[in-house]
């Protein structure tokens, strides 16, 4: 399999293409800024000492400081890392925020560890990176089984370091300590904004649609939720476990309270099972991949019967599969815009640490609306005119910006 480093760069070599942009321009973007690699020694709850393997990249600053989450994942590798930081780099010149690209991870299983343990592990990697981190620097946010509470032991454990207290360090906290209401729905809201302004491009009614969503964590779970109330019918939704399905309509707040119980959506009574294959391959309007990387290959493009895929995950499909979708006149709305509504509002919450004022939710909601119907819009026009896809309309918008940054600093 070609390495997913690799396989990310290609519709930034075709956006540059396009864009005959200078050499230098991609040569630059081919690479990270810098990557650190940290051992994190844990005491565990047995008194046994375990060392996890951890990582943070920052890809690209010409717009600004590092911005990205933070992974705790088993599958977790320096490319993997590398890649995400790479995504967010693009991802924030799209949205047009004032932040480079930046990512972490840490190799973990969450569910062997005990509350304890966890705490002890996200406080000691906070430790461990402190040197590339700031509020000017470097600002992390929750990626996946990362969540408030662990980006509030991270901030709490940066401050003690700094001796008062630093909000703006990391995003996706808890409102009490910092968070910017709207943070936890606002990747999924991110999707169904972009999921609507799809809709009035091809004249699809919402209350028509039917919604098939991988995942069920934090951007599965509110992008369900979200087309639920706007009227969409969702009718197949998954997890690690399995997929459920109901042809005449699931109710996510429902399954939710059955994961709250259980742990998992699998043994949801009201819907029949499935294997998350089956579900990506379900005849209807949207598919979500809201999981990890590389779901939609060369093996199942050919299979996939969605007229949209909305990635909420950040790269389910990869280049060659975008290639098979493209001929099949699948839109794919591409993850540096369909679930940058997470970042976004990051932005915001870090804005409000920064100025120590807070923003209504409401506030938050129509903020995050216009910049990501803004986006929306110019990513269109842009594949529009160059007759080419979402997602290299994507990277042309982005990389018009960040060229221009770069060669204003004198970087070129
Ligand atoms: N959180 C955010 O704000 C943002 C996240 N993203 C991206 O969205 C994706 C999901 O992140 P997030 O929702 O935060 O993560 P969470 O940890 O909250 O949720 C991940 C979900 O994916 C499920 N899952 C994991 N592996 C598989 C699999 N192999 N097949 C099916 N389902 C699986 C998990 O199941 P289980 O519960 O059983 O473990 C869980 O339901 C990632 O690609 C992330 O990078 C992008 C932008 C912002
Ligand atoms: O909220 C953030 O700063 C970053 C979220 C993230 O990791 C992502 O968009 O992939």
């Amino acid at each position: 399999m070609q390495n997913i480093f690799e396989m990310a760069k290609k519709p930034l070599e075709q956006a540059s293409q396009i864009l005959r942009l200078d050499q230098n321009v991609s040569s630059l973007l081919a690479h990270p800024e810098r990557t650190l690699e940290v051992h994190i020694p844990v005491r565990m709850d047995d008194g046994r000492l375990e060392i996890f393997t951890g990582y943070r990249s920052q890809h690209n600053t010409a717009l600004g400081p590092a911005k990205g989450g933070i992974r705790f994942h088993p599958g977790v590798t320096m490319d993997e890392v590398k890649t995400l930081a790479f995504w967010m780099t693009f991802k924030c010149a799209v949205l047009n925020l004032p932040y480079g690209g930046g990512k972490g991870g840490v190799i973990v299983d969450t569910r062997k560890l005990s509350r304890s343990e966890l705490e002890r592990l996200a406080r000691s990697y906070m430790q461990k990176i402190m040197p590339v981190i700031g509020e000017h620097q470097d600002i992390p946010a929750p990626d996946v089984n990362t969540d408030s509470r662990m980006m509030a032991w991270m901030m709490d454990e940066y401050s003690k370091y700094q001796g008062y207290n630093v909000p703006g360090v990391i995003t996706g906290k808890p409102k009490t300590v910092g968070g910017s209401a709207g943070r936890g729905s606002a990747t999924g809201r991110g999707v169904m904004f972009c999921i609507r302004e799809a809709f009035k491009k091809m004249a699809i009614p919402m209350k028509e649609a039917t919604v098939a969503v991988q995942g069920f964590g934090n951007v599965g779970g509110f992008s369900a939720k979200l087309l639920f109330d706007a009227g969409a019918k969702i009718v197949a939704v998954s997890d690690m476990y399995g997929a459920i399905y109901n042809q005449q309509g699931l109710d996510p707040y429902d399954i939710e309270r059955h994961v709250k119980e259980t742990g998992s959506v699998a043994g949801y009574r009201r819907a029949e099972t499935m294997t998350n294959g089956q579900l990506l391959e379900l005849p209807v309007t949207v598919l979500v991949p809201a999981a990890l990387e590389g779901q939609i290959t060369s093996g199942n493009a050919d299979r996939i019967q969605a007229r949209i895929i909305a990635e909420g995950a950040n790269g389910p499909v990869t280049p060659d599969a975008d290639s098979v979708l493209a001929g099949r006149e699948i839109m794919v709305i591409p993850d540096i815009l369909a679930n940058a509504g997470g970042v976004t509002v990051s932005y915001f919450e870090w804005v409000q640490n920064l100025y120590r004022y807070y923003w209504t939710e409401k506030e938050v909601h129509a903020r995050q609306e216009d910049m990501m119907v803004d986006a929306f819009a110019k990513v269109y026009e842009a594949a529009e005119r160059y007759r080419t896809s979402l997602r290299v309309g994507a990277y042309i918008v982005a990389l018009e910006r960040l060229s221009e940054a770069m060669r204003l600093r004198g970087w070129l």
